[in-house]
C-alpha cells in the first residue's frame, strides 16, 4: 500500500512542472557559493539545479530541505536508480549494497578512523607531577566503561512511526543533545571547581583571577569536556615556568588536583589536571584574553545561530568517537567545528533565504554539513573567514598573512579575534577529517533510503543517527537542566566583560573580591528556579551578588531584542550587489516568536522533497537501495 502511494505521488509529479530557480536569485545564491570542489566524482546538487528564466519569484526549489508536514510525501525506492558505486580514493569505499552490509559496516566499526596511541606527546618530559592513582581515577569515574546500549538517546524515544524519514533524525538528533546536555548536578559540579580554583588562585597571588573560557563559557560541553580556563594578572607575568610549577604545586598541595601536567615549554604554556571532587579535566592557561572574548562572541553567534548548539554538539560528538578532536593528534578542536557548523549555517541558501526553520530541519542541515564539508568543500582553495565576527568564504589566495604549509590540502579558519592567525592551523590530518564527514553523509543518507523503505514493524528500535554517533559512557537521564542553574563561567565571563567596558561601569556591575566571595559562598544557591515551579523564580533574598546576575541576564535578554542588520548583501542575495563585503551582518534566524509561527505555516512541497532525495541519491552513488516491503 504504502509503496502504491509513493508510485502514485512519483507519477502524479512527472506531469508537473518542476520549480525552478529565478535565474537572478540562482546567480546571486550560487555566487555565494563558490566554495566547492571541481572533483567531477561527486556530484555537486547545486551545479545542477535547472534555471527557468521565464518563471516566477518561487525560489523553494533548492533541494536541500525538509518540512515539517510529515503526512506528505516519503522517500520512493525508485528515484535513486543510481547504478554505480563511485567512491574516491580520498573516501572511505564503503562496499555496501544491502541492509546486511551496513550492518556489518557498523559492527566492523570501519568508519573510525583511529589514531595510534603512539602520538609523540611534544611536551611529555615537562610532567612533573604524574603517578595518577588508578583507585581514585575508577571511583571519580564509576561504572563509566559499563554500558548500557550503543544508542542510549532512543531509550523510550522510539520514532521508527514517523513517515518522514529526515523528521525522524531531525527528532534523533534533539533527543541526542538532550540526553548529552547537563543536568543541575553536573552543572553544579563545574560550578564548585572553578569556585574553588578561584578562590585558590587568589589566595596564592593576590593580584590574579581566574576566568573560564572554551566550552563551559559557551554551555558547547559535552559530559567529558575539559574546562578551560586562565590566570590573569596585574602585574602579567604569571606565564614563567616557576609560576607553572608554583601553581601546581600550590593545587596539589591542597588536594584541588590530581593527575597534574605542566606543559611550560608550548607556544601556550598550560598546566592540566583533574579537579577531584567533579572528576573534570581542567586546563589553565596564563595571560592571555583571546580565549575570554572569543567566549563571547561564541555566545553572540549561539543566540543569533538556531541549530548551531545542536550541530556542534553533534559534530564534536562525532569526531571525539573517531579520535579526531583533539589538535594535538591533527584532530579538530572545540572552536575550528563551531567556526565550521556557524559559517555552514550561515551560508547554506535555504537558511539565507529564510525558507527552513533550522531547528525542525535539523536531519537535513546534518547531512547537508557532512556532505559539504566532506564531499564538496576545495579545502585546496578556500578558506573560512570572519571578518568583524560574520562568516564568508575567502580564497586562500587572498589571505596575505596565511602561514604556508606544506600541503595546500589544509584547512584555514581566519580566527575571529585575530584576522592573522589560523585557527585550524594544528589540524593537519583533514585528509581523515574530510573521510570521516564523508562516510558520515554516505552512512546517513543509505540509512535513510533504507529506513524508508523498510516496513514500519522491521523499523522499530532502530536508530538513524546511531550509524554516525555513538555514546559510550554511564546512564544518563535526558535533563537539559540548563535553565535551571546559573552557569558560573557565563555570568562572570559577562562580569569581566561588563568591568572592562567603561560604559557599562557603575558600582553595581563592579566585580568586587566580595561580589567574588558572595558567590563562592552560595555555592549551592545558584539555583534560580526549582524544578516544580520552573517558571517562578526562587531568587535568594536581597543577595547583592545574585542581584547583580538578575541584572546581567535582563540585560542579556535585552540584547537579544536589539534589531540586526540583513546580511543579504554578505550572500550576494540583497540587490546592492554588495557581496561579501565586510560591513554587512547576518540577520537574526527566526528568533522571535512571530518569526517562527510565519515558518510554521511554510510547506515544503512534495517534490522539493523529491528531488532533495534525488540529489542526495545520486552523491551517495550507491549500487541498490534496497525494495520497499509490502
Ligand atoms: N588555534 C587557536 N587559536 C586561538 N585560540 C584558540 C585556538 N584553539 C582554541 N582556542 C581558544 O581556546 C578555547 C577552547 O578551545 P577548545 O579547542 O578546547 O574548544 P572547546 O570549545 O573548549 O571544546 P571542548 O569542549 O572540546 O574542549 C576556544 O574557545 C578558543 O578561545
Ligand atoms: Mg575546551
Amino acid at each position: 500500500m504504502a509503496r502504491s502511494n509513493n508510485i502514485n505521488r512519483q507519477s502524479k509529479s512527472k506531469n508537473k512542472k518542476p520549480k525552478r530557480l529565478r535565474k537572478s536569485s540562482f546567480n546571486k545564491i550560487t555566487k555565494s557559493f563558490q566554495v566547492f570542489n571541481n572533483d567531477s566524482d561527486h556530484y555537486n546538487k547545486y551545479e545542477n539545479l535547472t534555471l527557468d528564466v521565464s518563471d516566477s519569484e518561487d525560489t523553494s526549489t533548492l533541494p536541500i530541505l525538509s518540512s515539517n508536514n510529515s503526512s506528505s510525501a516519503t522517500l520512493s525506492n525508485e528515484i535513486p536508480s543510481v547504478d554505480v558505486f563511485s567512491s574516491d580514493n580520498e573516501d572511505v569505499a564503503y562496499e555496501m549494497n544491502s541492509k546486511d552490509a551496513m550492518k556489518n559496516h557498523l559492527e566492523l566499526n570501519t568508519d573510525f578512523i583511529p589514531f595510534s596511541d603512539d602520538s609523540e606527546e611534544e611536551e611529555e618530559d615537562d610532567l612533573i607531577v604524574e603517578n595518577t592513582n588508578v583507585e581514585e581515577e575508577a571511583e571519580i569515574y564509576g561504572n563509566e566503561r559499563s554500558l548500557n546500549n550503543d544508542y542510549p538517546w532512543l531509550l523510550n524515544h522510539d520514532h521508527s512511526k514517523q513517515r518522514d524519514i529526515i523528521e525522524w533524525l531531525t527528532l534523533e538528533i534533539k533527543d541526542f543533545v538532550a540526553y548529552i546536555s547537563p543536568s543541575r548536578e553536573e552543572i553544579k559540579l563545574r560550578n564548585k571547581a572553578v569556585s574553588k580554583l578561584g578562590r585558590a588562585i587568589k589566595e596564592l597571588w593576590s593580584d590574579s583571577e581566574l576566568l573560564v573560557f572554551g566550552s563551559y563559557a559557551t554551555d558547547l560541553y559535552l559530559p567529558g569536556s575539559d574546562i578551560d580556563c586562565v590566570v590573569n594578572s596585574a602585574s602579567g607575568n604569571k606565564e614563567h615556568r616557576s609560576y607553572l610549577y608554583e601553581l601546581a604545586r600550590f593545587l596539589k598541595k591542597k588536594n584541588l588536583a590530581t593527575s597534574i601536567e605542566v606543559i611550560a615549554r608550548a607556544r601556550v604554556p598550560i598546566i592540566k589536571f583533574i579537579e577531584p571532587e567533579s572528576g573534570v579535566h581542567i586546563d589553565i592557561s596564563f595571560e592571555r584574553t583571546n580565549g575570554v572574548e572569543a567566549a563571547k562572541l561564541i555566545r553572540e553567534w549561539l543566540d543569533m545561530t538556531p541549530g548551531l548548539r545542536e550541530l556542534v554538539l553533534i559534530v564534536k560528538q562525532f569526531l571525539t568517537a573517531r579520535r579526531l578532536n583533539d589538535v594535538h593528534t591533527g584532530g579538530l578542536g572545540g572552536f575550528s567545528i563551531i567556526c565550521l557548523v556557524y559559517s555552514f549555517l550561515h551560508l547554506h541558501p535555504k537558511l539565507r533565504t529564510d525558507e527552513i526553520d533550522p531547528l525542525e530541519n535539523l536531519g537535513v542541515l546534518l547531512i547537508d554539513f557532512f556532505e559539504l564539508y566532506g564531499k564538496n568543500f576545495a579545502y585546496d582553495e578556500v578558506a573560512l573567514s570572519f571578518i568583524s565576527g560574520y562568516p564568508s568564504y575567502m580564497p586562500k589566495s587572498n589571505w596575505g598573512s596565511l602561514p604556508p604549509s606544506r600541503s595546500s590540502f589544509t584547512l584555514a579558519i581566519q580566527d575571529p579575534g585575530d584576522a592573522s592567525n589560523n585557527l585550524s592551523r594544528g589540524s593537519f590530518n583533514v585528509r581523515d577529517i574530510k573521510k570521516s564527514f564523508s562516510g558520515a553523509f554516505e552512512l546517513l543518507t543509505s540509512k535513510c533510503f533504507e529506513m524508508d523503505a523498510s516496513t514500519f514493524k522491521d523499523r522499530v528500535g532502530k536508530s538513524i543517527l546511531g550509524n554516525v554517533i555513538k555514546y559510550k559512557g554511564k546512564q544518563r537521564d535526558f535533563k537539559d537542566e540548563r535553565d535551571l542553574v546559573v552557569n558560573r563561567a557565563i555570568i562572570e565571563n559577562e562580569l569581566y566583560h561588563r568591568k572592562r567596558s567603561s560604559s557599562y561601569f557603575d558600582d553595581d556591575l563592579f566585580l568586587d573580591p566580595s561580589a567574588d566571595e558572595a558567590l563562592v559562598g552560595q555555592q549551592d544557591e545558584l539555583e534560580l528556579y526549582s524544578l516544580d515551579q520552573p517558571v517562578k523564580k526562587k531568587v535568594k533574598k536581597s543577595t547583592k551578588t545574585l542581584r547583580k546576575l538578575k541584572k546581567i541576564k535582563q540585560e542579556a535578554q535585552k540584547k537579544e531584542e536589539k534589531p540586526q542588520k540583513s546580511i543579504d548583501s554578505f550572500m550576494g542575495l540583497s540587490d546592492d550587489e554588495n557581496n561579501g563585503d565586510s560591513d554587512s551582518k547576518p540577520k537574526p534566524q527566526h528568533n522571535t516568536k512571530e518569526d517562527k509561527r510565519a515558518l510554521q505555516t511554510k510547506t515544503v512541497d512534495a517534490q522539493t522533497r523529491r528531488d532533495y532525495w534525488l540529489s542526495k541519491g545520486q552523491t551517495l552513488a550507491s549500487p541498490t537501495i534496497p525494495k520497499k516491503s509490502t
